[in-house]
């Protein structure tokens, strides 16, 4: 596929199929901590394909191969990779540089840093601080039993914290500081801890988890419900619609599962069968305009794109954290939507999606902005309008590496 951009059509605006989604990037990435974690007692099946998780379980390997020597580990775009191992890197014996893409130096960092080094953490910025890159001295002696840490910026350090806390001499409390943000991120890695063998006491805002060994487990990791997410706004944009995704669970633990209520608003309806979970066009479109995306972030492009297409005029809260991720996702929406006339609109913490102005271009040429999800949520417009030409396609290898693949599987013609 050539790297600089495709052109991405679907002649007959009718999907009917199977999609076998990869596993969770971020059910992944934790297990493939707590498999390090537990000396080979615990062991993981159906890993995502996720670039995020290859490069995770690489740095891993390199993590763990002995000598003291200074390593150097970049994780690229990863960011539960770059923080889950700012927390790991502390407990194995040896030196590290962990670094990533520039973006990923332009991701705060600063505020799980202070925690770590605030009970007995090695570590300094080898650029600006608060940022990766990081210098990390492992074989870390533990000072204290109890951390304080801000909510409200990314919930990843505080997953990070968990991860390690029933590997610390002491054990770990966390007590979170004002709102958490992702919140089913965090009672995801919670869950899979105690599948684990791990007992937590998660109390309003404190979290104890004691010292104590990993017990024999598998964990099997669920299809990614992010990704569904895309097939949901194909489904919303057809003109004719069925498809199935094998393997989703009813009770799953990832919070983006949400999708399943949020489309029901868009004219998709769900329901489990025994070969999968089946999404139906309903094109039944319902009257509620307020989503609030603070816990499932990383659906919130799928839907804006979605609900503009549709010129449904909706608003939209919990976006604050959109903009420390692979990029400042509200400017990238603002200026995509904005190709085909809608409009994003800042006001206080509330975002207001106006249609009125929504026209439908021949073609329409979509910057993806290394931002995986920018690519994968216009895609679906190809269902509405004649042409859609995706820059660097590739990005969506940070996630779901086979999504022009299935794409291609449905209907769509992708000329590169
Ligand atoms: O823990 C995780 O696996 C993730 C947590 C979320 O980040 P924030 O907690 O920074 O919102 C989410 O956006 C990210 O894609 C994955
Ligand atoms: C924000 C994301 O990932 P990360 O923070 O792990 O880079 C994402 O996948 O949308």
């Amino acid at each position: 596929m050539a790297a600089e951009k495709l052109i991405l059509s679907h002649q007959s605006k009718v999907i009917r199929g199977t999609v076998q989604l990869t596993g969770s990037k971020s059910e992944s990435n934790r297990a493939l901590i707590i498999r390090a974690l537990s000396g080979g007692l615990v062991t993981v099946e159906n890993l995502s394909e996720a670039a995020d998780t290859v490069t995770l379980e690489a740095a891993l390997e390199i993590a763990q191969s002995g000598n003291t020597e200074f390593k150097t580990i970049d994780i690229g775009p990863a960011g539960t990779a770059m923080r889950f191992l700012t927390s790991y890197l502390n407990l194995i014996k040896g030196n590290f540089i962990l670094t990533g893409t520039e973006r990923m130096q332009q991701r705060p960092i600063g505020i799980l840093v202070d925690a770590l080094k605030s009970i007995g953490a090695d570590i300094h910025y080898e650029k600006k601080a608060g940022y990766p890159p990081l210098k990390i001295e492992g074989g870390m002696f533990q000072s204290k039993d109890q951390v304080a840490i801000q909510g409200n910026i990314s919930s990843q350090y505080i997953s990070s914290l968990l991860l390690i806390a029933s590997s610390l001499k002491k054990g770990l409390t966390i007590q979170i500081e004002g709102e958490l943000t992702s919140r089913p991120y965090v009672t995801m890695t919670l869950e899979m801890l105690k599948e684990a063998g791990i007992q937590y006491d998660f109390q309003e805002q404190s979290i104890a988890i004691a010292k104590q060994d990993f017990q024999p487990a598998t964990i099997y990791v669920e299809p990614d419900w992010s990704a569904a997410s895309y097939w949901y706004a194909m489904v919303a944009l057809a003109q004719e619609a069925h498809v199935v995704l094998p393997g989703l669970k009813k009770h799953s633990l990832q919070g983006d599962f949400a999708i399943i209520d949020i489309m029901t608003h868009f004219g998709v309806t769900s329901t489990f069968e025994k070969d999968g979970l089946h999404l139906r066009k309903s094109g039944l479109i319902s009257k509620k305009s307020l989503f609030n995306f603070k816990e499932c972030p990383d659906l919130a492009q799928t839907v804006i794109v979605v609900a503009a297409a549709l010129r449904k005029d909706s608003s939209f809260t919990g976006l604050e954290t959109l903009k420390i991720k692979e990029t400042d996702r509200i400017l990238a929406l603002q200026q995509e939507i904005g190709k085909f006339g809608a409009e994003l609109i800042a006001d206080g913490e509330v975002y207001h999606l106006k249609t009125e102005k929504v026209f439908e271009p021949e073609n329409i040429n979509i910057a993806t902005y290394e931002d995986h999800r920018m690519a994968m949520a216009f895609a679906p417009l190809a269902l509405v309008f004649n042409q859609v030409t995706i820059e660097e396609p590739l990005v969506v290898e940070k996630s779901y590496p086979s999504f022009w693949k299935h794409l291609v599987a449905q209907g769509f013609q992708i000329v590169e």
